[in-house]
């Protein structure tokens, strides 16, 4: 091999590293962001010492004691900088770039979100505070209700976490492929069972094969760390700029109106007037229970944008009713609404109330 396709072959090895070295401080980042909540001064000298004195042990022969030191001190004193901030994190499901985090940015760009495993992890962490914000799809154009989402509103405790805001967003599906993919060499594409289905029609037009993965932005994730032969992933834009990733084809989704709608949680209620609001409740098991709690809402004018029912878990045969109506709980006719609801439930919880989104 020629020295100079040798060199640049090197260096897009290096190019890669450095790549991975911002995305794990970028990590170590939302971490200490994290502990700002936890203790009463950033500042932690003892903490500081302990880990220069341990990162200085682990010195090796191309890694001297004195640069791990400086290196590290940099370190730490940008994530006191970033602490200083009194940043807002807000939490969402999946990797970065998974569509959660799409709809942060649309929200607002001054959030750092901060990715959780499971859409619990979203609640938890919002109602012990380690959040300030969360957000989760609650609904979509093609596939109807999240049922783990709607599942957590239906058992949440309202008195520690509210909905205060909402967002729906397109899903525009990607085709992404690791830098330099000529499109005529991928077999597979990766990426969640529901994204492949709703590009069922582009997957079968090229011949593809789909290979279910865990999450859309996880197998991007997985695409530019791996570098697997003849693949692609089901991804959001947002994944290619992330992970350094081609975008061989956009908008592939069979259906065009293809839109999820996020809720945005907080453990401290809006102070902000809403024009929706989402109520839970459940009526005792007899003939026309529900026609009169619907009644409550036709006879105060208050139109509704949503009816769901999901079984209670620990309650076989009962089911809960998610309802959201447009109004304000600062409006006479919805506060009394909303009163007399209460007494002819027998679960009656107040979600939030919030600005509707866009349609
Ligand atoms: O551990 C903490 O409390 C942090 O805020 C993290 C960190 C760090 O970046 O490692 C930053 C500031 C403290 O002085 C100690 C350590």
């Amino acid at each position: 091999m020629e020295a100079n396709e040798l060199l640049a072959r090197l260096r897009k090895k290096i190019d890669s590293i450095d790549f991975e070295i911002l995305k794990l401080i970028n990590q170590r980042m939302e971490h200490t962001l994290r502990t700002r909540k936890l203790k009463a001064n950033i500042s932690d000298p003892g903490r500081e010492q302990e880990i220069i004195a341990s990162l200085r042990r682990r010195s090796s022969a191309l890694i001297r004691s004195e640069f791990s030191e400086i290196l590290f001190k940099e370190i730490i004193s940008e994530s006191k900088l970033l602490q200083r901030k009194d940043l807002k994190l807000i939490g969402f499901q999946g990797e970065h770039g998974a569509y959660g985090e799409v709809a942060i940015r649309i929200v607002d760009n001054s959030l750092v979100p901060i990715p959780c495993m499971e859409f619990v992890d979203v609640f938890d962490e919002v109602i012990n505070r380690q959040l300030d914000f969360g957000i989760v799809p609650v609904e979509n154009s093609l596939e109807g209700a999240v049922t783990q989402v709607n599942d957590l509103l239906v058992e949440t405790d309202v008195h520690k976490i509210k909905i205060v805001g909402e967002v729906k967003i397109p899903i525009h599906h990607c085709l992404l492929a690791s830098p330099g993919t000529d499109y005529h060499e991928i077999k597979v594409v990766y990426s969640h069972p529901q994204a492949l289905a709703q590009c069922r029609r582009f997957l079968s037009k090229h011949r593809l094969e789909s290979r279910p993965y865990y999450d859309t932005a996880g197998a991007a994730m997985m695409l530019s760390k791996e570098k697997p032969r003849a693949a692609a992933a089901i991804a959001s834009k947002l994944c290619a700029e992330l992970y350094n990733l081609d975008v061989l084809f956009e908008d592939i989704e069979d259906n065009e109106t293809n839109a999820t709608r996020f809720l945005i949680l907080s453990n401290e209620e809006s102070n902000k007037a809403g024009n929706k609001c989402s109520i839970v409740f459940s009526t005792e098991h007899k003939a026309g229970a529900l026609f009169n709690i619907l009644k409550i809402f036709s006879d105060a004018g208050l139109n509704l944008t949503r009816i769901e029912s999901r079984p209670i878990r620990n309650d076989p045969g009962k089911y809960a009713f998610l309802l959201d109506f447009l109004g304000s709980d600062r409006e006479e006719k919805v506060i009394a609404a909303l009163e007399k609801a209460r007494k002819e439930t027998v679960i009656f919880k107040f979600l939030g109330c919030y600005n509707e989104a866009p349609q």
